[in-house]
């Protein structure tokens, strides 16, 4: 069962009953994933499948990779500009930004403090993987390509519980919209900052924003300061606690519209953690966000099941997955 307290708190789905479970189980966590993402646009799944051992594995590969030296990480640079989303950006170079496309308005923001890492499907030709040399980290590269079909598993996963709580007319409709499985794992790490930088939201390691594509995957360490903004308490932000165990899925604005907005794609940021002391040092935050995009081709318009001729009429045009991420990429780097 889905934890079901107030309905702005993110919930809690044993995700095995999907997995393992019989028709009604797959429906009954259907159901809660539905719930959750109406609601929150957030939730914890716990058995999900992706093995402790990999998870913690790829923790220790993001540890390393961030404590090798500044120019040996500068060996797989991100290229310029966001079309291109892969290799190493270090601190500064990324501005997240909700919904500002004005390049001054952009630049008024603040810096995020953090360093991350991208790294995508090997057969994605639109964007090649840009991986340090071998000898610099040897195992990293293949540990990271193993990880990734772990996530992906995941995803395709979830997809298929989604079209299940839609009952759409192929059981298996997002799942194949997302077929070349053309995600991007990302590896992160917020150096130690003072707490008082992070206090009132002064500075942030992650500024407010929504994710732009499908779903979200996110692994995070047990520093805290993930904040997710209550749905229906605009401005507020509540913590999202890391919980052992379990990985965070969310909705990305590109399902947000596709769902013709039945699934919220929520606001979070990352701050202050909840215990932090002010006069302290936060310690290093480290965090594995792994990003869905459906193939881009895919045309994104109105799911069934989420639109009909009376109250909830379509609210958006047709768009492919390509159009989509190309405007919202273009604002990232500059
Ligand atoms: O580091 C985190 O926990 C959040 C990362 C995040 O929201 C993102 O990369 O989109
Ligand atoms: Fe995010």
């Amino acid at each position: 069962m889905g934890s079901t307290a107030a309905s702005s708190e993110i919930p809690i789905v044993d995700f095995a009953k999907f997995l393992n479970g019989s028709g009604e189980e797959k429906e009954e966590v259907a159901r809660q994933l539905d719930s959750a993402f109406c609601n929150v646009g957030f939730v914890y799944l716990k058995n999900h499948g992706v093995l402790k051992e990999l998870v913690e594995e790829c923790f220790s590969w993001n540890k390393k990779f961030f404590a090798l030296p500044q120019e040996t990480k500068m060996l797989a640079p991100h290229p310029p500009g966001g079309s291109h989303h892969r290799g190493y950006s270090g601190p500064g170079a990324e501005k997240v930004t909700q919904h500002i496309y004005d390049k001054d308005e952009i630049s008024k923001q603040n810096d995020d403090f953090k360093e991350s890492f991208e790294s995508g499907n090997i057969h994605d030709t639109d964007q090649p993987n840009i991986w340090p040399p071998d000898d610099t980290l040897p195992g990293f590269r293949p540990f990271m390509e193993t990880f990734f079909l772990s996530c992906s598993a995941l995803v395709h996963n979830v997809l298929d519980a989604l079209s299940l709580a839609l009952h759409t007319p192929s059981p298996n409709l997002l799942s194949s919209a997302h077929g070349k499985s053309r995600f991007q794992l990302r590896i992160l790490h917020y150096p130690p900052v003072a707490a008082d930088q992070l206090k009132d939201s002064k500075r942030s390691r992650i500024n407010a924003h929504s994710d732009f594509g499908s779903l979200t995957l996110l692994f995070q360490d047990s520093v805290g300061g993930l904040e997710v903004e209550d749905p229906h308490q605009p401005g507020i932000f509540r913590p999202a606690p890391p919980i052992e165990g379990t990985v965070l899925v969310n909705i990305g604005d590109l399902m947000a519209r596709w769902s013709n907005d039945r699934w919220r794609s929520t606001v979070h940021r990352v701050g202050l953690p909840e215990r932090a002391g002010l006069g302290e040092m936060v310690p290093d935050r480290y965090s594995i966000p792994f990003f869905a995009t459906p193939d881009r081709d895919t045309i994104v318009e109105a799911l069934p099941g989420c639109w009909d001729d009376g109250s909830r009429p379509r609210r958006y045009g047709p768009v492919t997955t390509f159009e989509y991420v190309q405007m919202r990429m273009e604002t990232l780097y500059n």
